[in-house]
């Protein structure tokens, strides 16, 4: 297991500090600050185009942000993904070349492929398939396994669940649950039903500001808009 996933002495704490990015004079975020820790669920909630998906960019370091910073355990990591066993990002997009097997894709990313699929058969008789010739949610499901599944302290996912059907959401989300007992996961995803009762945090974006979401969660997310009242 690698050094920064590995440490005894405590949880690893990931946190965005200070990230403020506009685009064309429309201030998408302002001033965000998140925290997610090693054993942490984390929930990123917000409204169709309130910067869910720049925020985990500009947290992986794909997104050069002036003066963003992102931090482990208060040390400097910009671009965080430079630093070996930190983290990894699951895309809205594909992330994995579609001309890879999915043997050939976990051992590109050290994962035991036998262990990371032993909750979803249907899996198995497609290890030598191509990622491009699975259908689009079993890929997404691949894809969002192999990264839960990597040594990596943090697991940054941007809508896990899109396309994933309701049988293997509810499998990757106990999956998830289990997985924390040594990663901390950062999770945006619309299928808030399934979202929220894996989160230990929930925040939500509301108008470039990062709310941090404490007592009745769905109150709150009625009263700021992003359920139907
Ligand atoms: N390169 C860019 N140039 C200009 N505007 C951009 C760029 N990238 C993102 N945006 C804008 O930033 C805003 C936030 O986009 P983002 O994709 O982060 O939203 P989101 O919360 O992930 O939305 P969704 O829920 O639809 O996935 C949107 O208004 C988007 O149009």
């Amino acid at each position: 297991m690698s050094e920064t996933a590995l440490n005894e002495a405590g949880p690893q704490v990931l946190e965005a500090d200070g990230i403020r990015i506009e685009f064309g004079g429309r201030q998408v975020l302002s001033s965000v600050y998140l925290r997610v820790q090693t054993g942490q669920i984390v929930g990123l909630l917000g409204r169709n185009g309130s910067g869910k998906s720049v925020l985990l960019q500009t947290i992986f370091g794909a997104r050069a942000v002036a003066d963003a910073s992102v931090r482990v355990n208060g040390r400097r990591v910009v671009p965080a993904f430079r630093e070996r066993g930190l983290l990894n990002y699951l895309p809205q997009e594909p992330l994995l070349p579609p001309s890879l097997t999915l043997a050939r894709a976990a051992r590109l990313l050290g994962v035991d492929l036998e262990n990371a699929t032993a909750r979803f058969p249907e899996l198995r008789p497609q290890f030598d398939k191509r990622i491009g010739e699975l259908s689009v949610g079993s890929a997404r499901l691949v894809q969002a396994l192999l990264l839960l599944h990597a040594d990596t302290a943090f697991s940054l996912f941007d809508e896990p669940f899109s396309g994933v059907m309701p049988v293997h959401v509810e499998t990757l989300a106990e999956e998830m649950q289990h997985l924390k007992q040594r990663k901390g996961l950062l999770i945006t995803d619309h299928r808030y039903a399934e979202v929220l009762p894996l989160c230990d945090v929930v925040y939500l974006l509301h108008q470039g500001r990062l709310l941090r979401l404490d007592g009745d969660v769905r109150e709150q997310l009625r009263d700021y808009g992003y359920l139907a009242g």
